[in-house]
């Protein structure tokens, strides 16, 4: 049964995957509700009110996935997430238009001076030269970060035949051309909008984008909208241009601190606000909602997620073609990682054949998993290998060979230690399985599973059976046993597996003949 906990307000509707899933037991609390119990939970699902820090991550010893029901995940320690081995989800399309639309309602609003009109008339007065507005019609809309809500919003302005221009450093030239807008420097734009809207998410780069510096170079009379993250125009510096007149007016959906008490932003009657209202819509409350559930299960069930930020996204076709060689790299690195018993530098993979076409940046991630998994004390997965790999100094990459050594795949990996290399090549052939080729450049072929010892020894007559019989004297029985040597006479392998873990008194008095060189016992 899988322990999921719902700490913020999310649509029961939209939680019914969940809801009705047999092997899903769902709990609706407030993480301080359930203290003692946080450590039980496999999934949390959250929008922003709760702040996922690394103090809750390190309480939820079981966790396995954190899902934010929309898109930012400002809310959530990615980094701290990620270390533990922690998904992290959200739900990045479920609320695009519902933010779109509100952004340009609070546009239309705040030219118009609709909410003050509002008030003024339900407080009995008839005051209508104090509210003169502006047309959108021919103005200059500045949009910084065109991702999805951008560039929905700007579909909406020019319909309303604004102009619009846009700031966003990952956007192409061709991709702007096609969808009709201008793309500028952000200087620019600044100098040009008669309006500016932010839509990038919060990150070290976006915060304080627009602040004393920057706001300086729009026009006067500009108005300014928040709909995206509180900080991204800097409260203090927008206060500032507000109170000396440079800027006209600014609607704010979202705050530095939510809900903002003594924002100095509050006190200006030309700021129109909302709480935070950019997604809340049944529709789009709804979507998000669905969309993490249907994840969260998939997830929890083994399958793979459609929008992982900590995770490449796989759809389940692609996974399921490159699970039998994700699994094959996972024991790859389990083996080399018990063969090689010294720290190491470097781990290249080589991918030939029909796996070199697939997702091979995830099967290299198994690998790292699997070999770090028997180095450190702590949960190594997908998510976290690479990390944890850079983190120990371990350097990795991969590459494509056309070499497919005559089977249909092939996964060569080598490691460079401190005074050594070894090398393993694995293939997975269809209907039998994955198989061990290559071991340290002896030709072999086993199944990489279960109680393995790895013997080195001179290739010599009697070695083989004396090491059956030492091991049949102290009643353990081989299941396999596949031998390998690159010269008569030189240096030779066995490769043994056996049906339980063999203890290291047996490994001791099977080093003491003299034809062995090593032996290491590999658990699969
Ligand atoms: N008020 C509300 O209720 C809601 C607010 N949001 C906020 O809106 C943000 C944007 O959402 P989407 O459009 O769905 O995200 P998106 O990822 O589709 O678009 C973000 C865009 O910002 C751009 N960007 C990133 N760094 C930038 C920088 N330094 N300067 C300029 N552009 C930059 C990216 O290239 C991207 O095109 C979210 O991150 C979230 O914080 C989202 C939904 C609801
Ligand atoms: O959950 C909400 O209503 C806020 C939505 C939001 O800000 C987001 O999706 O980034």
């Amino acid at each position: 049964m899988y322990e999921v906990l719902v700490a913020d307000s999310i649509s029961n509707e939209g939680l019914a995957p969940l809801l009705e899933a047999s092997n899903v037991n769902l709990t609706r609390k407030k993480v301080t509700e359930v203290e003692d119990l946080l450590h039980t939970y496999d999934a949390l699902l959250v929008r922003s009110a709760t702040t996922v820090t690394e103090d809750l991550l390190d309480k939820m010893k079981n966790l396995k996935i954190v899902a934010r029901a929309g898109v930012g995940v400002d809310n959530i320690d990615i980094e701290a997430s990620t270390k533990r081995g922690v998904v992290v989800i959200n739900a990045p399309n479920g609320n695009t238009i519902s933010t779109a639309e509100h952004t340009f309602a609070m546009m239309a609003s705040l030219v118009r001076h609709i909410p003050q009109g509002n008030i003024s008339v339900k407080s009995r007065e008839w005051n209508r030269s104090a509210f003169v507005g502006t047309e959108l019609n021919r103005k200059h809309l500045g949009i910084v970060g065109f991702g999805r809500i951008g560039s929905e919003l700007a579909k909406r302005a020019k319909a309303f035949n604004m102009t619009v221009h846009v700031y966003d450093p990952f956007l192409t030239t061709s991709r702007a051309e096609k969808l009709g807008v201008d793309l500028l420097s952000l200087d620019d734009l600044l100098a040009v909008a008669d309006i500016i809207t932010v839509h990038t998410p919060l990150t070290k780069d976006t915060k304080g984008l627009l602040n004393r510096e920057t706001l300086a170079k729009t026009k006067k009379g500009v108005y300014l909208l928040n709909c995206a993250r509180g900080g991204i125009i800097d409260e203090e510096a927008l206060a500032h241009y507000l109170e000396i007149g440079h800027v006209q007016g600014a609607a704010i959906d979202v705050f530095e601190v939510e809900p903002p008490t003594d924002n100095p932003l509050l006190n200006f009657d030309q700021v129109i606000t909302t709480p935070h209202l950019g997604a809340s819509t049944k529709e789009a409350q709804l979507n998000v909602a669905e969309d993490v559930a249907y994840d969260v299960l998939r997830f929890l069930e083994g399958n793979p997620v459609s929008s992982s930020i900590n995770l490449p996204t796989l759809s389940k076709d692609v996974f399921e073609k490159i699970q039998p060689f994700t699994s094959l790299t996972k024991q790859l690195g389990a083996v080399l990682s018990q063969c090689m018993k010294e720290p190491v530098q470097d781990i290249s993979v080589t991918y030939a054949g029909t796996v070199a076409d697939l997702e091979t940046t995830y099967i290299t991630r198994s690998l790292l998993s699997g070999f770090l998994t028997h180095r450190i004390d702590r949960s190594v997965n997908e998510v976290n290998a690479s990390m944890i790999a850079k983190e120990r100094g371990i350097t990795f990459g991969e590459k494509i060979s056309d070499n497919t050594q005559g089977y249909a795949n092939i996964i060569e990996v080598v490691v460079k230690g401190e005074s050594r290399t070894f090398s393993i090549t694995g293939t997975y052939i269809k209907d039998y399985g994955p198989r061990v080729i290559n071991i340290d450049s002896f030709d072999i072929d086993f199944y990489p599973e279960g109680h393995l010892l790895y013997i080195r020894h001179t290739d010599q007559p009697g070695v083989i059976g004396n090491v059956g019989k030492a091991l049949g004297d102290l009643d353990i029985n081989i299941a396999t046993m596949q031998v390998g040597r690159k010269q008569k006479g030189g240096e030779a392998i066995m490769m043994l597996t056996f049906d339980r873990l063999i203890e290291d008194a047996t490994i001791e008095s099977l080093k003491q003949a003299s034809e062995i060189v090593t032996i290491q016992r590999i658990e699969l």
